[in-house]
């Protein structure tokens, strides 16, 4: 049967996978999906190629990985979707950030050289990369004693995981790798670069993570103060041509279209990021509607027709999600990567053996044991900073905390608390934006933690609101589809392309006001215990991880003493 209908593809690369969907453009029903899980995964103990042991707080990937996701999970959603590759008019994508690929001046990143494939320095930084917050701190200090006028931006503070932490990371460990350096490439952008054979800056992440305001990088003598050898980062490293969102970055070249099966010449929309191409595939564009992607970490995005200082958000740039409104964006570094980690490391192995049973996930057989223990009822409170804290204290030297355990607290109880952990951390931030004048009307969630029906009771909860969630198990790849169809002319803006693609549940869950009022009681004492670890008044946290980075030094002198 003839098949008069266009289709175009998302493919959403993530922490630890890239999934490729197709997407039918007149109405954003999601034919068919593909995923590839990125062979060598995240490298935060070891470096693959060599087995040295990295760091603490080192998180890499490898380039390739990515491509490999174009030559497997697209041509696999197309043939799982049984439609004609010549139906698709046009390829978006989204990605984590601030990812980070150092590269030659044609896109090849250093890893792929074969004199650097054993140093560090030469791979991915990924966005929970953390081991720059020495480079952060010394930004936000002189940033903030030279008055910048780009710093309020960025609610007072850049984090360790941007453009320009990551960057005086790199020159001040391998300065020989930095001055190979053609250019310091978000992952975002070399994804397209790879589909176009074109590099385009996207107005997205130059915003938020490479510190472009009205215009402008932080100036020579900043950089130049921080590090004389740092002066011409901004010109020589990061500065470019930017691609609005939306726009076209070019068109699908003969070896990315034998890649990936698609015709040859087709779009390819300007790269995005995971967080902000989901708030059209969740029709929640308007002011005041944030939405968060919540999954191994969570990003919320919101845009406002207002300009403000929100205390220890991400940033805010004009035009950052959808033109014509300022978009926001604050994050917590760990949220369902905290849950795996306890998941992982934390429960005995009974209940490992009951949950595989049962058919059941840890996560499900954990949260079907705890879920009606009333409010409070584990004595437990805890802190959301295991992947550190990215807003509202911006400070990736904190760590995890769970107070109130006894010889009785169950394995159950500790997973409950650090869910609420994580809701409490939520709430800190909705109610920064709210104290900001930015108020925060709509909750909207997206990502794979929706499957968590007690999670996100939880939530609206702990925020007094209702939540409305996304109705699709794919938004990211949604929204960089939503992306495709606009940069192919489908549709004249992301606005309306979200209109007719986007899906939105509204309302699904709603506050129960006997558990919002015992929530209260814990989140007065969470909001304690973050301002007397998270704002000075006790830095153990922060003496322990440079504790820990001497006994690295240490046992990696004694390695080579050997
Ligand atoms: N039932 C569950 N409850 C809570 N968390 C879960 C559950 N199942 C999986 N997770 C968490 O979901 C996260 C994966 O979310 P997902 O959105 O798929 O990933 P990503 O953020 O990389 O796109 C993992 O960190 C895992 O710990
Ligand atoms: O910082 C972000 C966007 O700016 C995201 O949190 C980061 O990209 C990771 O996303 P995920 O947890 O969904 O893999």
């Amino acid at each position: 049967m003839a098949d008069a209908e266009s289709y175009v593809i998302g493919v959403d690369f993530g922490t630890l996978s890239g999934r490729a969907v197709v997407v039918r453009v007149s109405d954003g029903v999601e034919i068919g999906s593909a995923v590839l899980d990125y062979p060598h995964a995240v490298m935060d103990t070891t470096l693959a190629a060599t087995g040295e042991a990295l760091p603490p707080e080192w998180a890499l990937q490898v380039p390739a990985d990515y491509v490999a996701v174009l030559q497997s999970a697209v041509p696999a959603a197309v043939a799982s979707a049984g439609i004609d590759p010549s139906r698709v008019i046009g390829i978006g994508t989204d990605f984590t950030a601030c990812t980070m690929v150092p590269v030659l001046a044609d896109g090849t990143p250093l890893n792929e050289l074969a004199e650097y494939a054993g140093r560090p320095h030469a791979y991915v930084k990924l966005w929970r990369h953390h081991a720059a917050q020495g480079q952060a701190d010394r930004i936000n200090d002189l940033a903030t004693s030279r008055g910048e006028s780009w710093l309020p931006r960025y609610g007072g503070l850049i984090s360790s995981e941007w453009e320009f932490a990551k960057g005086l990371q790199l020159l001040e460990e391998d300065p020989e790798l930095y001055n190979r350096m053609d250019h310091w490439v978000e992952a975002a952008d070399w994804i397209v670069w790879q589909l176009t054979g074109r590099y385009l800056r996207n107005a997205c992440t130059a915003g938020y993570k490479g510190i472009l305001q009205d215009g402008e990088y932080p100036s020579e003598a900043f950089l130049g103060t921080l590090n004389p050898a740092f002066s011409r980062f901004a010109l020589d490293k990061v500065a470019h041509e930017i691609g609005q969102l939306g726009a076209s970055a070019g068109s699908l070249s003969a070896e990315a279209a034998a890649w990936t099966g698609l015709p040859e010449g087709i779009h390819v929309a300007v790269g995005n990021v995971d967080a902000h191409v989901t708030a059209p595939a969740a029709q929640a564009v308007n002011p005041g509607q944030m939405v968060a992607i919540m999954g191994t970490s969570t990003c919320q995005v919101m845009n406002s027709d207002r300009l403000a200082e929100v205390p220890g958000m991400c940033g805010v740039v004009d035009g950052g999600i959808i033109s014509g409104l300022y978009g926001y964006e604050a994050g917590q570094s760990g949220v369902g990567d905290i849950f795996a980690w306890y998941v992982n490391n934390q429960v005995p192995a009974a209940y490992v053996e009951e949950a595989r049973a049962l058919g059941r996930s840890v996560h499900e057989y954990l949260t079907e044991l705890i879920k009606d223990q009333p409010v409070g009822g584990h004595g437990l409170v805890a802190l959301d900073w295991h992947s550190g804290n990215r807003s509202v204290l911006v400070d990736h030297e904190l760590s995890g905390l769970v107070i109130g355990m006894t010889l009785t607290t169950r394995p159950e109880e500790i997973y409950r608390a650090l869910l609420e952990a994580t809701a409490f951390g939520t709430r800190a931030i909705v109610e920064t934006f709210n104290d900001s004048h930015v108020p925060v009307t709509e909750f909207i969630v997206a990502g794979g933690l929706l499957k968590n029906a007690f999670l996100m009771q939880i939530y609206s909860d702990i925020l007094r609101m209702p939540i409305s969630t996304i109705a699709s198990d794919q938004g990211p790849a949604l929204g960089a589809a939503i992306h495709a169809a606009v940069a192919a002319g489908a549709y004249p803006d992301v606005r309306a392309a979200g209109e007719k693609m986007g899906k939105l549940n509204k309302n699904v869950y709603v506050p129960n006001e006997a558990s919002s009022a015992a929530y209260d009681e814990l989140f007065a004492e969470y909001t304690r215990l973050h301002d007397y670890f998270g704002r000075g008044e006790n830095d153990v946290m922060h003496r322990l991880k440079a504790l820990k980075r001497r006994a690295a030094v240490t046992a990696r002198e004694a390695l080579v003493s050997v």
